[in-house]
């Protein structure tokens, strides 16, 4: 049997799936914490992989590593790290964002030069920030990198040049999705001087092997959301809504897109193709802090939450408790409305449920709008999608059915699809058995969205 080898380099973990390379099999995993925070030592994304792929390692003949999109990976000429990674979660560089946008000639300009309206999210916003906030850092960067690409670089024999692929590229801000290309000169006029960056490697190559002579093939690797993709073997009728660190709602699409408004990215996926996403900063720990708060585990929250009616006895909570990408509002704190001396644990735990809900549909209503196109099916995946709760109120709140993949680590799975695919040179990645996805639905409630956008509109002049 030929095993594969993916790995998912996320916000909170590192994941890694040994897989059987003919069917797509999962026959071994394995999960390693990252540390707390938006910035964070890349020794640790290291370590991390390292404890996660130790014995599977060793038993592949091809392995791919996707990671966290968009973290500045900041390294000077002797190839050392000039400080911690700021994270795609960390907003410090959103007055950088604006800044740039308004130096390239406003959001549809920058919309059309790199596929997105820059946030704080993409990489050349965080240069920009080092550049004005650490003059000195910013003087000694030689070259950045992703998260992926310093993992994948790692997993490498010494002396393998850097790379990466168009995916993960296409969220620096500095690469233009529809020339597929490098905009290196943006990358200077962000940091203030040239960089080098990684190497680019076409869908499907091999980009270099584990050790010198027999070592195991290494892919490209990816960015996260371009390898769940790949791991749901998503098609062009269909979103996908990732509920982990971030709240994604992504659809394949086999042209660039280029929205000005700024709600959707226009990213390329890891096929040859493109990843159009609407992104949320908030997403799986919003159930996460109220879990705290409340004193309860995941299974107890949605247990408390689903004994409260829809609605929640009229509290409402707008969860932007780390700002928020979409809609755009970096400066955005979380806020609750409607409580009563009557409010009951209850209550709260269904209204923090309702919030994700309500949360994802924003993110799913960006992109069906701006791509015009009606899905076929809206398939929900990522740690949070476990919720029991959740699962119940979504289809209610997006006022349709969802197909819920049975609990799996699609991330690491698509780039055990990318090594698949890299070790056996077709043209196209090899088709897997598809989990069969179970669907789920709800009669619809869109009095509990309606009441979200108000709190969402009525909240807007507060941001500080
Ligand atoms: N049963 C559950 N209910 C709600 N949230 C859950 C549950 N199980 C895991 N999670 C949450 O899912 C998140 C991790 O999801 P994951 O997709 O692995 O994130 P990431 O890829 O961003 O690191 C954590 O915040 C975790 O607490
Ligand atoms: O910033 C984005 C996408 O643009 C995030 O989706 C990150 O890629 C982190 O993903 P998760 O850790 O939440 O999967």
């Amino acid at each position: 049997m030929t095993l594969v080898l993916g790995v998912d380099s996320s916000t909170q973990s590192t994941k890694a799936v040994l897989v059987d390379a003919a069917d797509g099999t999962v026959l071994e995993q394995r999960q390693v914490p990252h540390p707390e925070g938006t910035e964070v030592d890349p020794r640790a994304w290291l370590d991390a992989v390292d404890a996660a792929t130790a014995d599977l390692l060793p038993r592949c003949a091809a392995l791919s590593v996707a990671g966290q999109q968009h973290g500045m990976v900041a390294r000077d000429d002797a190839g050392a790290v000039v400080r911690r990674a700021l994270l795609w979660n960390d907003v410090r560089s959103s007055s950088a964002a604006r800044e740039l946008v308004q130096e390239w000639g406003g959001p549809a300009a920058c919309a059309e030069a790199v596929g997105s309206v820059l946030v704080a999210s993409l990489t050349v916003s965080k240069l920009r920030w080092l550049r004005d906030h650490e003059p000195e850092n910013a003087a000694r960067v030689a070259e950045v990198l992703l998260p992926h690409d310093l993992v994948s670089e790692h997993l490498c024999a010494p002396g393998t040049e850097v790379f990466t692929d168009r995916g993960d590229a296409s969220g620096t801000g500095y690469f233009s999705p529809a020339e597929n290309r490098w905009r290196p000169d943006l990358l200077a006029s962000a940091l203030g001087h040239e960089a080098r960056v990684p190497r680019l490697v076409a869908p499907g190559q091999p980009a270099g092997h584990t050790a010198a002579g027999a070592g195991a093939v290494v892919a490209s690797g990816t960015g996260d959301n371009m390898a769940a993709a790949l791991g749901m073997q998503l098609d062009t009728d269909d979103v996908l809504l990732s509920i982990g660190t971030s709240g994604v709602a992504s659809m394949v699409s086999p042209e660039p897109v280029s929205d000005g408004t700024g709600a959707v990215t226009g990213f390329c996926d890891a096929a040859g193709g493109f990843l159009p996403m609407s992104v949320t900063l908030n997403a799986a720990r919003i159930l996460d802090l109220q879990a705290r708060w409340l004193g309860v585990d995941h299974d107890e929250l949605s247990a408390l939450a689903l004994s409260a009616p829809a609605g929640a006895n009229g509290v409402a909570l707008l969860p932007y408790y780390g700002g928020e990408r979409t809609p755009d509002r970096p400066g955005a704190v979380g806020t609750w409305t409607g409580l009563r001396t009557e409010t009951t644990r209850a209550d709260l735990a269904r209204a923090a449920v309702e919030a994700l809900a309500c949360s994802l549909a924003d993110a799913l209503g960006e992109i069906l709008a701006r791509l015009g196109r009606e899905p076929a099916r809206v398939l929900v995946v990522g740690g949070a999608a476990r919720s029991a709760a959740l699962r119940e109120v979504l289809p209610a709140v997006l006022g349709r059915p969802v197909l819920l993949a049975p609990p799996a680590e699609y991330v690491a799975l698509g780039a055990a699809r990318q090594a698949a695919w890299a070790l056996g040179g077709e043209d196209q990645p090899p088709a897997w058995v598809a989990a069969p996805a179970a669907e789920v639905d709800a009669a619809p409630t869109p009095a509990v969205h309606e009441r979200y956008a108000e709190l969402r509109r009525a909240t807007e002049a507060w941001d500080g």
